[in-house]
């Protein structure tokens, strides 16, 4: 049975679209420690595409556990931050909350591919403001949580594009609305069965959607807040006036990192990231690319140490089951940020590209190109599986992905040489 509220249900003050594992185990986990501290801060989230989630947790009166799952053992504690889930594909809830005017936060994560052109984001962000402007609400902040370098700026321009056509709409969104660019970070895996079954020994509760998580966790803010905000920072969340030199700490380390891991570990038979690191060769790749990556981050090396030493024992935690495979979708839309952008500083500072940076391209062309026709989980990716696995050389296959993913990088042919070399010696081994 669900267990009662410790507290009264908040009042619904935050929206939140994409009622995924990681909203629950980090905007509602610092909401619910603003609430711990006083705060009175109810979440409305919203299912971006399947309505399982909101089915799932409307049946357990939206609470759930979350479960911090360390090296050495589990610490759960049951979320209440959540007041009302919804089924998204129903509009008039989703439009009644942006507009009222009590609701003054509306967070995000609806995954990379979510902000792609044509995908539905962009698109029902604008229907709620358009529901607020209508209703004369006033500002409200609309927060992107989602691994994009400069996501408030991304989800802002995709925004004032679709409202183009309705210049008072368009005129109240650019003056009223604030967009906030986010970095955030906490290594949470999609639940399992096996997981729902260790939080019922827990906690004698039967919970169907409980989320693990691990301890770690940092959240960094740029943006301002027209109807207030959570007291997020008493879980330690902070407000700077520049995000990018945290979005690419985060972007060209660990989650560069674990795009390796997922390519690479993928071909070599790994599962999960704790597997791929415990193995030498990944290993040693890994290390290599953190070299290469590390050149154009703004931060000495005292602070890049510390942010690789607290990697390599986050990646090491076997107890986190993070499948590489569900990193490893949607690379069309991951590598960008997490690979030619760091290969773009190296450029930049007339550097060659590294090795290990090729070779998650070279990795992802062989996971696409070798991955079931019909299994690969990349909506971006187009026709480019077909035509990596028609392609009949490593060299056509590296230029296939460097003009895919970077079409400014094509004229680089030492770019390109590097990803062959790089293929070739990947089918070599896996043959
Ligand atoms: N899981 C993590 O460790 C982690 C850490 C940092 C950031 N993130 C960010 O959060 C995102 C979601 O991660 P998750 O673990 O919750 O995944 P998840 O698979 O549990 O949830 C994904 C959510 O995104 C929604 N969604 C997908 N496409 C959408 C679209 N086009 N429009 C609207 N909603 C859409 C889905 O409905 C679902 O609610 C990631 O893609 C990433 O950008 C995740
Ligand atoms: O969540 P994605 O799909 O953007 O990427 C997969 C992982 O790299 C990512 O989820 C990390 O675990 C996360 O970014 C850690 O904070």
């Amino acid at each position: 049975m669900t267990p009662p509220r410790r507290s009264a249900r908040h009042p619904v003050r935050v929206a939140h679209l994409g009622l995924g594992a990681f909203h629950r185990a980090h905007q509602a986990w610092y909401t619910q420690l603003a609430n711990d501290a006083g705060g009175d801060w109810g979440i409305a989230a919203f299912t971006g595409r399947s309505p399982e989630a909101a089915r799932v947790l409307s049946a357990q009166d939206a609470l759930y556990t979350l479960v911090e799952r360390s090296a050495d053992g589990d610490a759960p504690r049951t979320i209440e931050a959540l007041s009302r889930v919804h089924d998204g594909a129903g509009r008039a809830a989703w439009r009644a909350t942006i507009a009222d005017p009590q609701v003054g936060v509306l967070t995000l994560t609806v995954t990379e591919a979510g902000y792609r052109p044509g995908a539905s984001a962009a698109a029902r962000v604008l229907d709620g403001l358009a529901a607020r402007h209508a209703a004369g609400a006033g500002g409200i902040a609309v927060v992107s949580c989602d691994n994009l370098p400069r996501n408030g700026d991304v989800i802002r321009d995709a925004v004032l594009a679709l409202a183009a056509p309705d210049a008072a709409l368009a005129t109240w969104i650019r003056t009223e609305v604030a967009f906030v660019s986010t970095m955030v970070d906490r290594i949470t895996p999609a639940t399992t069965d096996v997981d729902r079954a260790e939080v019922r020994r827990l906690t004698g509760w039967d919970d169907a959607a409980p989320v693990i998580t691990e301890p770690f966790t940092e959240w960094v803010l740029a943006g301002t807040f027209p109807a207030g905000r959570p007291d997020w920072e008493a879980g330690g969340a902070r407000f700077v006036a520049d995000i990018e030199p945290f979005e690419r700490r985060k972007l060209w380390l660990l989650n560069a990192g674990h795009s390796l891991l997922a390519y690479h570990g993928l071909l070599r038979g790994r599962t999960t990231v704790a597997e791929a690191v415990a193995d030498p060769a990944l290993r040693d790749e890994l290390e290599r690319l953190w070299a290469e990556q590390r050149v154009g981050l703004p931060f000495d090396d005292a602070a890049v140490e510390e942010a690789l030493a607290a990697l390599r024992d986050r990646f090491a935690n076997a107890r986190i089951e993070h499948r590489l495979a569900q990193i490893a979708t949607d690379g069309s839309q991951k590598l960008g940020p997490r690979i030619l952008d760091p290969l773009r500083a190296r450029f930049a500072e007339g550097r060659p590209p590294g090795s290990a940076q090729a070779g998650v391209l070279g990795a992802w062309a062989l996971h696409l190109a070798t991955t079931e026709p019909g299994s690969v989980r990349d909506a971006g990716a187009g026709d480019l599986p077909a035509r990596l696995r028609d392609a009949r050389t490593p060299s056509d296959r590296a230029a296939l992905v460097v003009a895919a993913l970077a079409p400014d990088l094509t004229e680089r042919t030492d770019l390109v040489a590097l990803i062959a070399d790089r293929i070739a010696s990947l089918q070599g081994a896996h043959a």
